[in-house]
């Protein structure tokens, strides 16, 4: 279980930024737990908390009746190996080959190369890619290319998944099927899911559990259907008056996706990285040279 407990954050800048106040959630093993909100409402901020990527300014993180809040070092690299990251972007490595970019998690464990071929070539059954083993990124689909970002997300047997707009770059029958394996992968192998979107659609077709965010507060949190049947809050009325519900999820959503934003080239290798194994980076490989994209941005670095 993840308890969120009255967790702000504040970004330094010019002025202060108050991305999150006060914001209280449980989300219970098991669960697939949707972060709603629109642009800018807090929600990347909110799950990049989670696993630590932001540190929060004041409340706390509490997993499995444990405050995470403080980690650092060895309990941190633990802390971000159980928990799984996919991008809107996908955020492969364009160098690599799928499997590598599937087997990069383990090679940063130094699991032995037989191991971690075996496990990248079951993981990519899973994800229904096994003949996609040897192709570049660049030659397979967007969603092709999510799975294999899901693939090498479940290396290294995470118990939670953050999905950040997983499904926002691409079509609705795509999403569809990302959708649908998210969900075989939360029942199947038992993974907790945080989803953000921005997307009622989505989360009407995958989520048991929602949140609404709105200015960096929480405005309404229940079962999906609860909510969706008799919202409690303007906010997500307001949200529900113009995002679709009917027909297949993301097809009718009014809003456009929203923008991938730009970020420093560390940050984006950072993120990158982090999608794979952050907690293994750290760890060695000095001297490894990675390469990741995001948002059609190609940038090369140094592993940390
Ligand atoms: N590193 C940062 N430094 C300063 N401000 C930031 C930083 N990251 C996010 N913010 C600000 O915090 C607020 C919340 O951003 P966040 O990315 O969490 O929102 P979001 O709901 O995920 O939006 P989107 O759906 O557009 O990604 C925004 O106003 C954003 O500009």
């Amino acid at each position: 279980m993840i308890q969120i407990e009255h967790l702000s954050k504040t970004y330094d800048g010019v002025s202060e930024h108050h991305a999150l106040t006060d914001v209280s959630l449980t989300i219970e093993d098991g669960d697939i737990f949707g972060i709603i909100g629109e642009s800018g409402a807090g929600k990347s901020t909110l799950v990049r908390c989670i696993n630590l990527l932001e540190r929060p300014t004041s409340g706390r993180i509490v997993i499995d009746g444990e405050d995470v809040t403080g980690y650092s070092g060895k309990q941190l690299l633990k802390l971000r190996s159980s928990i799984g990251m996919i991008f809107q972007d996908f955020s492969l490595f364009q160098q690599r080959t799928v499997l590598k970019n599937v087997t990069f998690p383990l090679e940063l464990r130094r699991d032995k190369k037989e191991h971690r071929e075996q496990r990248a070539l079951e993981l990519l059954e899973l994800v229904g890619l096994s003949e996609k083993a040897k192709s570049y990124p660049s030659q397979l689909s967007g969603g092709q290319q999510q799975r294999v970002a899901i693939a090498r997300a479940l290396a290294n047997n995470p118990r939670v998944m953050l999905c950040d707009e997983a499904t926002s770059a691409l079509d609705t029958r795509t999403t569809v099927s990302i959708l649908g394996l998210l969900r075989d992968i939360n029942r199947e192998l038992g993974v907790t899911m945080i989803v953000i979107t921005h997307s009622l659609a989505v989360a009407e077709k995958i989520c048991n559990k929602i949140a609404v965010i709105d200015k960096g507060r929480i405005v309404e949190t229940g079962e999906t259907a609860a909510v969706f049947s008799n919202p409690q809050s303007e906010v997500t009325r307001e949200l529900l008056g113009t995002d679709s519900l009917s027909g297949d999820c993301g097809a009718t959503a009014s809003r456009a996706p929203r923008q991938v934003r730009r970020e420093p080239a560390s940050a984006i290798l950072a993120d990158a990285l982090d999608a794979a194994s952050a907690p293994l980076v750290n760890a060695g490989c000095p001297d490894e040279v990675c390469q990741a994209t995001r948002g059609g941005e190609s940038v090369e670095g140094r592993v940390r």
